[in-house]
């Protein structure tokens, strides 16, 4: 229970933040649409007066048909030194270097001493963990379907291929920081981890990222290139989009390393081209992973193939048969590496506690991020 002396304390706190968000031209709500280490995001709106004086938001408002935003509120006084020296700093470089994409999009900031304002695009449809979980409860089946997976992959790239234009890497790529908007939009978010870089082949050092997300050279302490190890990254949320599972889920680094030695596995049916492009980012070796491009242009990203495979697994609940060579015969499961499956499944148990019909369906667990300054 708060004290009433804390209780006086957040009020006031809130009253000043009201305050300072009306000086800069918006209307901040009571309603806080999400909290972070060192920040709490609250739904707000442009003023009439801003919406006047600023034309760029006003015509992404105006397309929305609505005023809303997200006020993230930054604590800069109460943050750890090297978070407001540091890791804000990069945050608010990185979006104001990426602005302005479809799927990125910091509008305006503004602080004082004690705090800083980053006014976003309104994501107002939850982050991407809860969809896969919510998803997979709806249909009673790990994961999304693929198509839809595709659409929301492809600007996940997009997005991903438009930091690294810009030389921005952001290191933290995960399913919690990709937020949908109310038309399905996915927004990139929290670029805390984000760097920038001057040459392609520079490497890194900072250990940072969530575990099940990370790459295996981070984990393995290596100096590494931040744009390799965001796509591995790109890797795990794309067999968590299609599995509704995280490919190799251990807390202790050196254990994931252990995982990803062994190997990766699909315990469902995903289409072999899906396969194919999950397996192509998740390389150990940070070298032999598919670029940007490749990822791209692969064959699953292209809705063409892919809608033949979804409609005949909707049909049989099986893949479709190949003829090709190199594939699949008949009724046989897809080849599978023999080494051990590597899934971090959280089996979830039916409401009276037993093992029920749909006890083997799994929710995607948050992970926590890695190297939080404080
Ligand atoms: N543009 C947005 N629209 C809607 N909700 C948002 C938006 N940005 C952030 N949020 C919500 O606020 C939460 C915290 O935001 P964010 O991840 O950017 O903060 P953070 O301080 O960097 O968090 P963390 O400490 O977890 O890394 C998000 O998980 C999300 O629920």
């Amino acid at each position: 229970m708060k004290s009433c002396a804390k209780r006086e304390e957040d009020r006031k706190t809130f009253m000043d933040q009201v305050r300072e968000s009306k000086e800069n031209g918006y209307l901040l709500s009571s309603r806080k649409i999400g909290s972070g280490a060192f920040s709490k995001v609250y739904l707000g709106y442009a003023t009439q007066e801003k919406l006047r004086q600023n034309y760029k938001l006003a015509s992404d408002l105006r397309s929305k048909r609505h005023a809303m935003v997200a006020i993230k509120i930054i604590s800069t006084a109460k943050a750890p030194l090297e978070y407001s020296r540091k890791f804000l700093p990069r945050e608010i470089y990185s979006l104001n270097a990426t602005y302005k994409h479809i799927n990125i999009q910091l509008y305006e900031m503004y602080r004082n001493s004690r705090r800083t304002y980053l006014v976003l695009e309104l994501a107002s449809r939850g982050d991407l963990l809860e969809h896969i979980n919510a998803t997979s409860d709806r249909r009673e089946c790990p994961g999304l379907e693929e198509e839809e997976a595709r659409r929301l992959f492809r600007q996940i790239v997009s997005a991903v291929a438009h930091c690294h234009n810009r030389g921005i890497v952001h290191r933290d790529l995960k399913c919690e920081n990709i937020l949908l908007d109310e038309r399905g939009f996915i927004k990139l978010t929290d670029f805390g981890f984000a760097n920038r870089y001057s040459s392609k082949n520079s490497l890194m050092s900072t250990f940072c990222g969530s575990v099940p997300y990370t790459a295996p050279e981070i984990l393995m302490s290596k100096k590494y290139n931040g744009e390799l190890a965001d796509l591995w990254s790109l890797g795990v949320i794309l067999y968590a989009m299609v599995t509704g599972k995280l490919p190799f889920r251990e807390r202790q680094p050196h254990k994931m390393i252990h995982m990803i030695k062994q190997g990766l596995s699909f315990q469902q049916p995903i289409s072999p081209e899906c396969q194919s492009l999950i397996q192509g980012l998740l390389q150990l070796k940070p070298g032999a992973r598919l670029g940007l491009q490749q990822v791209a242009t692969h064959c699953w990203m292209l809705p063409a193939t892919s809608a033949i495979f979804q409609q005949a697994l909707n049909a049989t609940g099986r893949p479709p048969e190949r003829t090709s060579r190199g594939s699949r015969q008949g009724n046989q499961s897809p080849r599978r590496p023999s080494h051990l499956l590597c899934t971090g499944r959280l089996p979830r148990p039916s409401r009276d506690g037993s093992q029920g019909p749909r006890a083997d369906l799994c929710r995607l667990p948050p992970s926590a991020a890695l190297a939080r300054p404080g």
